[in-house]
């Protein structure tokens, strides 16, 4: 059986005025603010046009960590055992560098500096991913950066995460990882590396707190082998593990989407 997604304009209009229009669309899919959205069961003569509830919110990780704590190595574990959707800040904004797109060069020479890409970059190039993507379970990797990173995706998004995980390394370690990690990028050299961990130690930190002290923050001990760390991950995801069975894939930009019953 096949829905249609409906437009939404009429149910959320009178509180949405002030929304994007992506903002829109994303909150009617996913329902992020409203918790619930909507489609119109199109298969049923006579019922045309009714609403139901449909969708339930996506369930988002924010994954923290200084850079070369294993953010991106566990990620891989992650999505291995959960299923969940990888978008890697930092892959992105790499990727717009290699795309020569508009912001490439100022991108560059942030990251060339360890330095932080203005929110709203980072934020809707995130946003892109989430409303084109099938899925409705996601790992947000090195993200939220700044106190600022974090308000922009609950002003541009909309939504909070569910679980966010912080690797907890020390210093010396993560000199010692990001220095061995070959991967030519242009911030894995000494001197990028400690503007990055002076950068994180400042502006992380009081994110780190902030969802502290939600009562989101799940802090991993990041040294150890990757299996030993990835023990402590597991746990943190088994009381949702219902949730994240359930969640099925749904594009809010494509008209037709699959009916799981
Ligand atoms: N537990 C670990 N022990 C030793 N090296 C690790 C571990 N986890 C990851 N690494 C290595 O450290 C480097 C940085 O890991 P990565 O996952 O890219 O970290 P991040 O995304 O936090 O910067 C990579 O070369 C990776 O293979
Ligand atoms: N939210 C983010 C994430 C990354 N970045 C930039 O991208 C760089 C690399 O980020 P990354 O997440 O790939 O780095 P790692 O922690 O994986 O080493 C950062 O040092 C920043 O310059 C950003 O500006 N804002
Ligand atoms: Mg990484």
């Amino acid at each position: 059986m096949w829905r249609r997604v409906a437009s939404l304009s009429s149910t959320i209009s009178s509180s949405s005025r002030s929304l994007s229009r992506n903002q829109v669309f994303f909150q009617a899919a996913f329902g992020l603010s409203i918790r619930e959205s909507y489609a119109t069961e199109i298969s049923k003569p006579g019922e045309e046009g009714v609403l139901r509830p449909k969708e339930k919110a996506p369930f988002i990780t924010f994954v923290l960590g200084g850079p070369g704590s294993g953010k991106g190595t566990q990620c891989e574990k992650i999505v291995e055992t959960f299923g969940l959707t990888h978008l890697s800040a930092g892959d992105l904004l790499r990727r717009e560098i290699a795309m020569h797109t508009q912001n490439g060069a100022m991108i560059l020479n942030l990251i060339k500096d360890g330095k932080i890409v203005p929110s709203e970059v980072t934020v809707k190039l995130l946003q892109k991913e989430l409303e084109s993507s099938n899925s409705s379970k996601f790992l947000i990797d090195g993200f939220p950066r700044t106190e600022e990173n974090r308000v922009a995706f609950e002003r541009i998004v909309g939504a909070d995460p569910d679980v966010v995980l912080f690797f907890d390394c020390p210093e010396e370690e993560m000199v010692k990882r990001v220095l061995n990690r070959n991967q030519g990028r242009v911030d894995d050299n000494i001197t990028t590396m400690k503007k990055r961990l002076k950068i994180f130690e400042a502006l992380n930190r009081p994110v780190i707190d902030y969802y502290k002290n939600k009562g989101k923050l799940y802090t991993i001990n990041a040294i150890g082998t990757v299996d030993d760390i990835f023990k402590q991950v597991l746990p943190i995801f088994t009381p949702f593990e219902e949730q994240l069975k359930q969640s099925r894939h749904v594009n809010p930009k494509s008209p037709l989407v699959e009916n799981s019953s």
